[in-house]
């Protein structure tokens, strides 16, 4: 069970955001609450990654946090056989997606992998999933590492990539942040938990435009990409390696 996220409900001293055993505790209910359609976008991204999945082959999810794509996935496949490696460097994280595992039947499917996405060895993989992680990742370590994500892709293979974006028009981009904490503010939070936490993510959560991240997944090699969901500064691509 996670609790109710109230970690910038009272004043707190400025400290960069960071995915610590206290975020852990209340993971679920910050996302639900801060990233609009979550639920939505993890069913369906659960759903492409069965419809992408070949058999032999392996699926990655590069910042799984405490699994919920794991989880939707799992539902998702049924009974079918399926092997995926789950990665992220905060432990706390990674302990909450061990024992909700353990109380499923796909348990043994999933390897969960405490490390650096930057550094994960991949190969033979249908799907990779990056759910809201590439933009923790420094800009200069992004181009890197979807080029291994293209290279570890087996023909016909698909990226999923969530971001929070950032509009290149600058009046635009005041819009949807406006629109975005008003979402914050309808899902119960003050003014200051919005305030606080939009500082502690500066400069650690560095979102770019839907242009940048077309043009480094064409970098990368990837010949077909779409945009499959988009709400204000947030956005679902799909990135698809040629047969
Ligand atoms: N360099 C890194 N290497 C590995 N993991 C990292 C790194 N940097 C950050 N993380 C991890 O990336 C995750 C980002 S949350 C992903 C949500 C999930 N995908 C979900 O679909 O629920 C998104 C959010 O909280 O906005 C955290 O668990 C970090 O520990
Ligand atoms: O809350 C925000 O402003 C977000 O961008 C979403 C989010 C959710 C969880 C951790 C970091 C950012």
């Amino acid at each position: 069970m996670t609790k109710k996220d109230c970690i910038f409900a009272a004043p707190r001293p400025a400290a960069p955001f960071a995915f610590t055993a206290e975020v852990a505790g209340v993971f679920d209910d910050m996302l639900d609450r801060s990233v609009p359609l979550y639920r939505e976008s993890l069913r369906r991204q659960a759903q492409l990654a069965a419809r992408f999945y070949r058999e032999g082959t392996r699926i990655y999810d590069l910042g799984c946090s405490n699994g919920n794509f794991g989880l939707a996935l799992g539902a998702e496949m049924g009974a079918r056989d399926f092997s995926m490696v789950a990665v992220d460097n905060s432990a706390p994280m990674l302990d909450r997606y061990r024992a909700r595992l353990a109380a499923t039947a796909f348990g043994e499917r999933i390897v969960l992998e405490e490390g650096d996405a930057r550094q994960v060895a991949m190969a033979n993989a249908s799907v990779v999933v990056i759910n809201l992680t590439l933009q923790f990742l420094p800009l200069e370590d992004r181009d890197a590492l979807l080029a291994r994500v293209h290279e570890a892709l087996v023909p016909g293979g698909v990226l999923l990539l969530t971001e929070k974006v950032v509009d290149g028009d600058a009046a635009l981009a005041e819009l949807e942040r406006e629109f975005y904490y008003r979402l914050k503010g309808e899902n119960g939070y003050s003014q200051m938990e919005i305030s606080q936490k939009r500082e502690a993510l500066e400069n650690v959560l560095i979102p770019e435009t839907l242009a940048a991240h077309r043009a480094r997944l064409e970098r990368a090699g990837f010949s077909a990409v779409t945009v499959w969901l988009k709400w204000f500064n947030f956005a679902a691509l799909l990135a698809r390696k040629a047969d």
